[in-house]
């Protein structure tokens, strides 16, 4: 932003309906009071402003309609409560149309020097995903704000599994600056595989090389939820309301989020963003796939099935890090840990990188790349993963009885419990890891909610690959945190 508009000033009084307002622009921040009681002062950073423009007269396309020059709206994205954004307005007038202009041009031009905000979408709705409610979601919540924010969006509803990937392999794309869907896990998946894939193939970089660095999809990704668990959108956000959704991509702000390449022996089978399990959830997601007609609801059943079951699987597991302890510190908004690794490039021939091997019978291993926090895991199973730190967080559950597996489910259903004080669960910071499985019976990966079948592999962590629109969640208020007595 230029010298010029950082210092501009305005102040100017204004009629909202019959209240008389002061209002105030400078240092980017727009603030307006009432002259009479009861006095209240609203405050609002320039950088949460969608759009300025003058009160429109009639309805229809923006260049034929007539509008009053006595009159300008703010429209905003405003905090409702904890990682929850609203939409908002401020509709203003004055007799002088010069005071009017004045406003809508400055405040303007300001919104124009915010050159990562998105202006022309590409956005894939998943119709099948979730309650199959996507398109409704879409036209409710999204066409309209991103009408207001002047985003032009090209929607493409998808026909099949992958076939948003497939796009975005083969397309051109150079008219869009951003890519979104409104779908689940899995078309986020679908999302990112396609657009690292369609960066392999322009650069000339073959993805099924497992040492080989990937390189980062030069177009920025934005997710509305319309999935059964949104895992994703959840632990960036810390909500899946989906108007906060909108909001975070119309307002451009963004974070670098790590994803996990997935190799068998001679190829690429798939990237992840929240996480991969073996065993209990492996089982879980390939028993369901064939009950999707039950809802969300078919998790519930599966994974109660299956907890009865109580298998274990034996398996190996090498783990490559510089470092196997996780520190307790959770990734919020400004993240100090992902902003300071924005521009270092993990070096994976580092001499202090070193392999420690696990062996047993284990109920289930998983490798989170994000807290993988949602709804009926607020903290998710992996609570101080970051966002972008290149680091996965690897949760290994040894095979014990079915007792410890309902404490374990019992954890992590509560808000404020973790897992790792528990005897038969080991928690590991790493950078790559390798699984054997060694039993004849072999259980399947669930990868972002998606079954992979071959049950030896290597997951490899590539810092900040993907580009997100997100602030992150804003820390919480811990006032009213459980007792420890209280531990099941
Ligand atoms: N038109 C379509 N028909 C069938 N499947 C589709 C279609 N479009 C996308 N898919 C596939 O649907 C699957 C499920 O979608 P998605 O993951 O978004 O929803 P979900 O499984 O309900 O949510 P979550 O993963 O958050 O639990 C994905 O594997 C995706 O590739």
């Amino acid at each position: 932003m230029s010298d010029d508009l950082q210092n501009s000033v305005l102040l100017s009084t204004f009629y909202s309906r019959r209240k008389r307002y002061r209002l105030y622009f400078h240092r980017n921040q727009i603030v307006w009071d009432n002259e009479k009681p009861p006095y209240a002062q609203h405050t609002l950073p320039i950088e949460n402003v969608i759009a300025v423009g003058y009160k429109y007269l009639d309805s229809g396309p923006a260049e034929d309609r007539c509008y009053d020059p006595h009159y300008f709206t703010i429209h905003y994205a405003e905090k409702k409560e904890i990682n929850l954004w609203c939409y908002n307005s401020l509709t203003l007038r004055h007799s002088d149309t010069y005071q009017v202009s004045s406003w809508v041009k400055t405040l303007q031009n300001h919104l124009q020097s915010f050159c990562k905000r998105p202006k022309k979408l590409l956005l894939f709705v998943n119709p099948y995903g979730g309650k199959r409610k996507a398109m409704k979601v879409f036209e409710k919540y999204g066409k309209p704000l991103f009408n207001i924010a002047g985003v032009d969006v090209s929607v493409i509803v998808s026909q099949r599994q992958n076939q948003i990937r497939d796009i975005l392999i083969h397309h051109n794309l150079d008219m869009f600056d951003s890519v979104a869907c409104v779908g689940g896990d899995g078309t986020v998946s679908e999302l990112f595989n396609g657009l690292v894939i369609r960066e392999c193939k322009l650069q000339g970089i073959n993805p099924d090389e497992s040492k080989q660095s990937l390189p980062k999809p030069t177009l920025p990704i934005g997710i509305i939820p319309g999935g059964s668990t949104d895992t994703i959108v959840y632990s960036l956000h810390g909500t899946t309301d989906i108007t906060t959704a909108v909001l975070h991509i119309i307002l451009g702000d963004s974070l670098g989020l790590d994803l996990v390449s997935v190799h068998d022996e001679d190829r690429l089978l798939r990237l992840f963003a929240s996480a991969l399990s073996y065993g209990y959830l492996g089982d879980v997601a390939y028993n369901s796939e064939s009950l999707r007609w039950m809802g969300p609801s078919r998790y519930d059943y599966c994974g109660f099935k299956k907890i009865m079951a109580n298998r274990g699987y034996k398996g190996e597991i090498a783990i490559l890090s510089d470092g196997l302890q996780v520190d307790q510190l959770k990734c919020y908004e400004k993240c100090e840990k992902c902003i300071s690794k924005q521009f270092d490039n993990h070096n994976l021939n580092k001499s202090e990188n070193e392999w420690k091997t696990v062996q047993g019978k284990f109920f289930m291993v998983s490798a989170a790349n994000i807290s993988c926090a949602c709804k009926r895991s607020p903290s998710g199973i992996a609570p101080y993963c970051h966002i972008g730190d290149g680091y996965l967080h690897l949760i290994v559950i040894h095979h014990t009885s079915l007792f410890n597996n309902l404490r374990i489910l019992s954890r992590y259903a509560k808000s404020t419990y973790t897992i790792d004080d528990l005897p038969f669960i080991e928690v590991y910071r790493a950078k790559e890891i390798c699984f054997r499985a060694i039993d004849t019976t072999k259980s399947r990966w669930n990868c972002d909610g998606e079954v992979q079948h071959q049950s030896d592999i290597r997951a490899r962590v590539h810092c900040q690959l993907l580009t997100v629109f997100s602030r992150g969640s804003s820390i919480p208020d811990e006032s009213n945190k459980s007792c420890n007595f209280c531990k099941f």
